[in-house]
């Protein structure tokens, strides 16, 4: 079937703008309103899509067969319907959506190679932006989030947000970042510039520190999460922090906020036996705030995050300060520690040779 403006009942106009829009969001049909839009054309062109229901660990391909699922069986009329108004919604929308991608939509910052940042509705996002890489932190990157909460800090923003942009939230620390640095850059990294600096950014952060767990969060992305003042996930999202797995050892003031957090044995389970959490059980231990359906998340999350940004921002950092202030100097007490204990791991042989297996592995693949 060839649609036109016509077939559509819609203005010439807002048909080319809707094809503009479809061939950007076929590019990256990363998120749900643009999963459904992509799934809408998909029906209104080509009929129904009956793939096979795909496994479990497919993130993209479930979402998007979720979201053709979530329209049920449309006839075609109303799916041309729908998909005009999705289209129109979001070309609207567009211009002063929190959605990262458009490169140059409202807001952004610029300087930034590994994260988008974007200060809109009194929010400013920062979105991990290495989706090829599942968000893994490399050096570059710790810099650049570094640099964004410390601007984030004096902005105009009431609240803070962090999220992943693609299938992951974040997959952790860059394991390229143990292979090609000389080994006395190792302690550098682990004692002064990178490890203590930058989770003391966390510590100190005087705003609403939000993260929007987009989907599996992997090592320090999940120990940080003690640092955060809220943690809503998405119900794709899983939480993993396989350190001795690693040979290495936990950080972020999750060997001290774990346990107060979730109690000893269910911390020591993830800390020290890498046992990964979903959503569910992340929320039912107090490390996630709520868990949404992922087909909804975005809206849901983002609707609730602009109500709170539209908040009395003062009144909102000052109490934060009240609520995390008694435990600042614990925190970065068990921060120095963590590093010092990081120090020595990231130099043990335990750690560089399952930093080695793990390359072996992916290169055999
Ligand atoms: C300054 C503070 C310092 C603190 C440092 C301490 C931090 C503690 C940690 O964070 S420990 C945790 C480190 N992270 C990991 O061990 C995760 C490693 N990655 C994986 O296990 C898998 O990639 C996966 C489960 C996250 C995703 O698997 P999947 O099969 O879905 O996808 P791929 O493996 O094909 O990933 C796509 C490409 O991305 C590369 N990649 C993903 N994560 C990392 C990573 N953490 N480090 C390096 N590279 C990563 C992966 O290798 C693929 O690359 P390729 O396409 O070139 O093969």
């Amino acid at each position: 079937m060839h649609l036109t403006a016509a077939s559509m009942q819609v203005s010439q106009q807002d048909f080319e703008k809707a094809q503009e829009q479809l061939k950007l969001l076929k590019k990256d049909p990363g998120n749900e309103v643009k999963l459904k839009l992509y799934a809408l054309f998909k029906q209104a062109t080509e009929g129904p899509c009956n793939s096979p229901k795909p496994g479990m660990l497919d993130f993209v391909k479930k979402a998007k067969w979720d979201a053709w699922k979530s329209l049920g069986s449309l006839p075609q009329d109303n799916a041309k319907q729908k998909y005009t108004e999705l289209v129109s919604g979001l070309i609207s929308a567009e211009s002063s959506s929190q959605v990262p991608g458009a490169a140059a939509e409202e807001g952004r910052h610029d300087g930034y190679e590994n994260i988008i940042v974007n200060t809109q509705n009194n929010i400013t996002k920062i979105t991990l932006n290495r989706p090829e890489m599942k968000n893994a932190i490399s050096h570059e990157m710790y810099r650049e989030i570094m640099k964004a909460l410390e601007e984030a800090a004096k902005d105009d923003s009431t609240i803070v947000v962090i999220t992943g942009n693609g299938d992951y939230y974040c997959s952790g620390n860059d394991l390229k970042n143990f292979t090609n640095i000389p080994a006395d850059a190792m302690e550098k990294m682990a004692k002064e510039g990178e490890a203590l600096d930058f989770v003391a950014h966390f510590i100190d952060f005087p705003k609403p520190l939000i993260a929007v767990v987009n989907g599996p969060a992997v090592g320090i992305s999940v120990t940080l999460l003690g640092l955060f003042d809220l943690v809503y996930a998405s119900d794709m999202a899983t939480f993993h922090t396989p350190f001795s797995q690693l040979g290495q050892s936990p950080e972020g003031c999750s060997s001290y906020l774990f346990p107060k957090i979730m109690g000893a044995a269910k911390a020591n389970e993830i800390l020290l036996f890498n046992k990964k959490l979903t959503a569910a059980e992340a929320c039912a231990h107090g490390l996630v705030t709520e868990v949404f359906p992922n087909r909804t998340f975005q809206k849901e999350v983002w609707a609730r995050l602009k109500a709170y940004a539209s908040l009395p921002k003062n009144s909102l950092a000052i109490s934060k300060q009240l609520l995390r202030g008694v435990e600042k100097e614990k925190l970065h007490a068990v921060n120095s520690q963590e590093c010092e204990v990081l120090k020595e791991r990231w130099l043990s042989d335990e750690c560089l040779n399952a930093v080695v297996a793990f390359f072996q592995r992916k290169s055999k693949l």
